[in-house]
């Protein structure tokens, strides 16, 4: 296909550049030990610097791929399909969706909501990130808030965020991976303290799998 046909396709959203699929456990949030297949479409340039997976940053070194096979292939794996990235939102999510849902299945998206909530979705995990904060309109949609701790600081950041959100949507504290150590006790203080917050833990790291 010509380079200008592709570009036409990913700006509709009837192409996407994704990066990888998997089966395997929601490992975060409400639905974590929920087998679920995911995801993975590239490009990001919110730049969170301790973001786990930089190699997706670049949406140029994933192969541009229409919908209808990455639908028909992820049909065959789950009833549950996360979308992830990179930050989806990059692009537009309705051709994915819908076409993930004229097949029955029920969608989740994992974003920072830094841009236009496009698409269907059965579940938004919305994580905010303090470099490129949601647009508006996510904070009355999103089923679960996810703040990443790092540092202290990002306990503010946190209860700033959760009174954005509706009054239904569930609030977790995620610790930055690399910072588990250091940030877990804090964390669990701060959530008997604070008892409206849970603990949300990247179970998939713990149980070596994707
Ligand atoms: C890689 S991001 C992709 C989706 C979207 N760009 C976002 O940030 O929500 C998936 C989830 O992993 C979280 N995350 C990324 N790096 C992390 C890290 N080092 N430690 C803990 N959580 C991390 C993000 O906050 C987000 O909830
Ligand atoms: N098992 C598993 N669960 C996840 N939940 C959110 C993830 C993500 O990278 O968006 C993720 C992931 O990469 N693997
Ligand atoms: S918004 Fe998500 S994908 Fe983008 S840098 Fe941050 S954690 Fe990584
Ligand atoms: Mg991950």
């Amino acid at each position: 296909m010509l380079k200008e046909d592709v570009s036409v396709l990913v700006k509709k959203g009837e192409m996407l550049p994704l990066m990888e699929e998997f089966y395997t456990i929601q490992g975060e949030g409400y639905y974590k030990g929920t087998a679920a297949y995911f995801i993975r479409v590239g490009g990001c340039d919110v730049g969170c610097h301790w973001c786990d997976v930089k190699e997706s940053w670049n949406a140029g070194l994933h192969p541009p791929t229409h919908v209808n096979n990455i639908v028909e292939n992820a049909a065959k794996y789950s009833d549950t399909i996360v979308v992830t990235g990179g930050e989806p939102l990059s692009w537009n999510m309705q051709p994915l969706t819908s076409g993930l849902k004229a097949k029955g299945l029920k969608t989740h998206i994992e974003t920072s909501g830094a841009y236009k909530l496009t698409g269907e979705w059965d579940w938004i995990c919305l994580s905010p990130k303090k470099l490129k904060k949601p647009t508006p309109e996510i904070y009355k949609k999103a089923h679960e808030l996810k703040i990443i701790i790092y540092n202290r600081s990002d306990f503010d950041f946190a209860e700033e965020q959760a009174t954005k959100v509706n009054k239904d949507c569930i609030l977790y504290l995620q610790p930055e991976w690399s910072k588990r150590e250091k940030m877990i006790p804090e964390i669990v203080e701060y959530v008997m303290k604070n008892p409206k917050w849970k603990v949300s833990l990247q179970t998939h790291k713990y149980l070596n799998i994707p």
